[in-house]
């Protein structure tokens, strides 16, 4: 739907060690469903530090469109539950607003038309919308564009998925499930469900609303999730800051020897991107979380590193950036399912080290990474923000990287290469509508 002009960004290069305090802007994953579930809950809400970016402001978009009243200045908002109604959704390339938004529009009166970006109707969606057809709707389509004709409820009930294409599709049912007449009960049947930790944060949100919900965690029942109906409370929300986008500022401080802090981490959290931790830990990074927030300081020598990044496949490309300018071959594994994310991750980052004179190596289930000297050139991002990101990265340490379309990190952090750039400056660095301290 959206057309972006493609332009080349000299990605900065690294003189010295890198030294930086970064403030990033709220979780993406935290503020749409937060989003979500204050649309759906019996009274007005408000989230302080909410993310601002082309995946949120579609999930705001998306929301109003149906009937749900956001106002707020920035960061933060307030949200008033409305009568849902039929209208339009345009999802972008947002998983979120592609997988979340349809059981919602479910229980609308009236029929919501989905549509999205041109590579949005490669991501992976059927089995969505399938189970809501089980669960009672009706549905036009099995891919973008498609129709969902809101009944103003739904039965819910008991449904069988396969979700090792995504989490989201749990995560997707589990959100909306409350307002179902039966609630839910998602059994998944096939290969192992990827980014669990993202299902645990939807779970962990939604008994925050005072829903009752069974995981595997508590029920033991493998592969089972449940949600009773009822009603979702109305809670004020402080979003935290985003830590999978924390991690290419880390990763500045492991490739150059440097040291970046980021304050706010959180001691304890749901979000996947908390992982990097023991990833530049295991690479060979000194990693300090304390009150002040999180400290990396990179090794004089970076390891390459072997792991299995199943559950947060989300870091695959700062992880693979890394790699490639480590002293030692590395292997990433478990992450089949990014094929299936903003392009195919495996491939697009295979292109792009093997295009600046690098070794990749694609498996089924994920890369090798083999470090050679790389030399500069352009790095594609494929409207892939954390592509876009990662080729910073490897343009820290090789001169004369040129990303094409950084602006494309607008889908979750604007302003990318205005922090990067102030973070190599020296000066304090802040995303835009900074997470309030
Ligand atoms: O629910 C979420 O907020 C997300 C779940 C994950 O999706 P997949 O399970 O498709 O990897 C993750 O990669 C994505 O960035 C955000
Ligand atoms: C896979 C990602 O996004 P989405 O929410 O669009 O699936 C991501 O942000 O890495």
């Amino acid at each position: 739907m959206t057309s972006r002009t493609a332009s080349r960004w000299a990605a900065p290069y690294a003189a010295g060690p890198v030294q930086a305090r970064v403030i990033l802007p709220g979780s993406k994953s935290l503020t749409n469903r937060a989003l979500v579930l204050s649309a759906l809950a019996t009274g007005p809400s408000t989230l302080t530090g909410a993310l601002r970016s082309r995946d949120t402001d579609l999930m705001i978009a998306g929301l109003r469109g149906l009937g749900a009243d956001i106002v707020g200045d920035g960061t933060t908002l307030t949200v008033t539950p409305g009568p849902l109604h039929g209208g339009a959704v345009d999802c972008g390339l947002a998983g979120t607003v592609l997988r979340f938004l349809p059981p919602l529009a479910a229980l609308a009166t009236g029929p919501v038309a989905f549509d999205g970006d041109e590579q949005a109707r490669r991501r992976p969606l059927g089995t969505v919308l399938t189970a809501l057809r089980t669960l009672g709707a009706r549905v036009d389509g099995d891919g973008l564009p498609f129709v969902v004709h809101g009944g103003g409820s739904l039965a819910g009930g008991v449904v069988t998925i396969d979700a090792s294409g995504s989490s989201q599709f749990v995560s997707a049912l589990l959100l909306s499930a409350a307002r179902f007449e039966h609630g839910v009960v998602i059994h998944h049947v096939g290969p192992s469900v990827p980014s669990r930790p993202h299902i645990d944060m939807t779970v962990d949100i939604l008994r925050s609303a005072g829903v009752w919900v069974d995981s595997p965690a508590e029920s033991g029942a493998a592969d089972t999730w449940q949600v009773a109906p009822g009603p979702i409370r109305a809670v004020d929300r402080v979003i935290e800051p985003d830590l999978s986008n924390a991690t290419p500022f880390l990763a500045a401080a492991a490739v150059t020897g440097g040291v970046v802090r980021v304050p706010a981490w959180p001691l304890r959290t749901t979000q996947a991107g908390d992982a990097i931790r023991r990833i530049l830990d295991q690479m060979g990074a000194t990693v300090q979380l304390d009150d002040a927030g999180l400290t990396v300081r990179g090794p004089d020598r970076l390891q390459g590193i072997d792991i299995d990044l199943h559950d947060v496949g989300e870091l695959a490309p700062t992880v693979a950036a890394l790699a490639a300018l480590a002293a030692t071959p590395s292997r990433l594994r478990g992450i089949a399912h990014l094929r299936g994310h903003e392009t195919d991750r495996l491939a697009a980052l295979a292109a792009e080290i093997d295009g600046l004179g690098g070794r990749v190596t694609v498996h089924p289930d994920g890369l090798t990474i083999t470090p050679t000297s790389l030399r500069g050139g352009c790095w594609k991002s494929y409207a892939d923000h954390r592509m876009a990101t990662a080729g910073a990265i490897v343009g820290l340490r090789v001169a004369g990287v040129e990303v094409d379309n950084v602006a494309t990190t607008a889908k979750t952090l604007p302003g990318f290469a205005d922090m990067w750039a102030a973070m190599l400056a020296g000066d304090p660095v802040a995303g835009p509508g900074k997470h309030a301290r």
